[in-house]
């Protein structure tokens, strides 16, 4: 059950909007194929009302209604009501899991809490709606008030309960203890389905869930990119990968689209994933040691079962210090490019040094540096940014004017903008789009970072993506001023995209 929509937007700072929350909902049941989703929790607002609402319009037309679940509270009719009308089928209850959360938060006795949880679950089963129940700070209640929560099971056991979901909602147990706790569970109610719910406080999530796994729990929850309630939940990739290469255990997940849903959680939620994420992070799939690159050239042999390819990823291959030959050479075919042995051993010894400096170099600046370093001359000067001016004025839209020259012929013209490099994209779309009439690429991202190392504090780097063709560009530049920085990316992808053109006009 992934529970991205609900304790995932519980993570500090995250808040969807109701057509954020239906696009992630569809993502999540049509293109990932999770089982169950949790949406949200009942009585939050009027926003979160009208997305639940959405996601069981589209869930019903799509015959997925059973698979979306919204938490509720024990609160007489009020959250069974409130789901009810939101055309959901299904309450996961929040009854209380240890006896100090029963007694100090609801100040209730237990015997009371279970009388409420009753009353709750028949009210459902009048509205046909069905029931889980979370026991939450279960992992607290199994360690502290173990004879309350056989209680509370006990009193619950012959319901119509579907599901008893328990969460290590404090992220407090390891995995023997999940071992131990679950173990305890199963015996006392061996036909019960049980859930688990991990917590990454201590970074165990993952390892709990595996946990849970072996001790025959029936469902796991998980997070995309693993947000959650402080330090987070499982997240699904991770959990859906051990699963398969450890367990040999089959789910219904694609995946091959676990990227490409983390990518737009990211954006949607705004945290940002960590590089080094397993899986989905950035630099997961490159290899950075020179003797790694080797080792693949030779059998593969610095690969495991995470094949980028499973993903929708590729392998990558850094540039910099500690690149050889070998990571040079996988990004000059990449590239298309091939070099001699003498050539080659000069542009490592090029990269090398950049490296030395904390300068990043990435797979298209390859080509500058093997011109630079052999003077080849020809790549990276098709397209010449010969002068240009942009100013910035308040209360006047700003304006560039340029003149570049592309294979020697000199073009000029100006554009406004919304921003003084706006300006000059516009007046450089003009010349290639109307003077031309040529294809200019579209910009999908755009950043400015202060450049590793922080020994020039005065200078900005932008890294700007591109989309060509169906082809990915991605340019640097690196400026005291940032509209130059931009502006020095801008003209590597121009001098990139040159080489495609003349490729494909052959
Ligand atoms: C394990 C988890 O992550 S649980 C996550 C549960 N989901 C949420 O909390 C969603 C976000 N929460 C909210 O929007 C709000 O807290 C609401 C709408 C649910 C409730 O808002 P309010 O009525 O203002 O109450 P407040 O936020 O102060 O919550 C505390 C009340 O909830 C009660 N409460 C706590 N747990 C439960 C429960 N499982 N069932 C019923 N009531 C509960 C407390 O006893 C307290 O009641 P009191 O004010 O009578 O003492």
């Amino acid at each position: 059950m992934d529970t991205t929509l609900r304790d995932g937007e519980q993570t500090s700072g995250v808040s969807f909007v109701p057509h954020e929350k239906l696009m992630i909902a569809r993502l999540l049941l049509e293109d990932l194929k999770v089982d169950r989703v949790e949406v949200t929790s009942a009585r939050v607002s009027e926003g979160e009302f009208e997305a639940v609402k959405m996601i069981c319009d589209w869930a019903a037309r799509r015959n997925l209604l059973h698979k979306v679940e919204v938490l509720g509270f024990v609160d007489g009719h009020t959250s069974v009501d409130w789901i009810q009308r939101t055309g959901c089928r299904v309450i996961n209850l929040l009854c209380k899991g240890s006896l100090k959360h029963c007694t100090q938060q609801l100040k209730k006795t237990p015997a009371e809490h279970l009388a409420d949880v009753i009353d709750v679950v028949h009210y459902a089963d009048d509205q046909d709606i069905t029931v889980n129940v979370y026991l939450e700070d279960w992992s607290n209640g199994i360690k502290d008030s173990p004879e309350y929560v056989f209680q509370l099971m006990d009193g619950l056991k012959d319901t119509s309960i579907k599901r008893f979901m328990l969460p290590d909602t404090l992220g407090i147990l390891n995995p023997l203890q999940v071992i131990e706790y679950m173990r305890k569970m199963k015996k006392r109610y061996p036909h019960t389905h049980f859930d688990f719910h991990a917590h990454n406080d201590y970074d165990l999530a993952v390892s709990n869930v595996l946990a849970a796994v072996l001790s025959g729990v029936k469902g796991l929850h998980t997070t995309i990119n693993g947000l959650g309630e402080r330090a987070g939940n499982a997240p699904l990739a991770s959990v859906q990968a051990i699963l398969k290469d450890h367990f040999n255990a089959v789910t219904n997940i694609d995946e091959s689209r676990l990227n490409d849903v983390s990518r737009v959680v990211e954006s949607y939620s705004g945290i940002m994933i960590p590089a080094n994420k397993p899986i989905v992070g950035e630099n997961v799939f490159t290899q950075v040691a020179g003797v790694h690159a080797d080792g693949d050239n030779k059998n593969s042999l610095y690969c495991n079962d995470l094949l980028p390819e499973r993903f929708g990823r590729k392998r990558e291959y850094a540039l910099g210090k500690t690149s050889g030959k070998a990571n040079i050479r996988k990004n000059l075919e990449d590239l298309g490019l091939q070099l001699d042995e003498d050539s080659m051993r000069k542009v490592t010894e090029r990269i090398i040094e950049l490296g030395d400096k904390k300068e990043l170099v990435t797979q298209e600046d390859l080509p500058y540096i093997v011109s630079d370093v052999l003077k080849h001359g020809s790549i990276g000067e098709k397209v010449k940014l010969k002068s240009y001016f942009v100013n910035l004025a308040h209360g006047l839209k700003p304006m560039a004017t340029l003149k570049i020259e592309i294979n020697g012929k000199e073009y000029e013209e100006s554009s406004g903008g919304d921003g003084q490099y706006d300006a000059f994209v516009r007046a450089l779309r003009k010349i290639y789009k109307v003077t031309l009439g040529r294809k200019f690429p579209m910009l999908t991202n755009y950043a400015v970072t202060i450049p590793p190392g922080g020994r020039t504090d005065a200078f900005v780097q932008t890294l700007i993506t591109w989309s060509y063709d169906e082809q990915v560009f991605r340019t640097r530049g690196l400026d005291a001023d940032q509209t130059e920085a931009a502006i020095k990316a801008t003209m590597k992808m121009l001098n990139l995209i040159e080489d495609e053109y003349e490729k494909n006009n052959d």
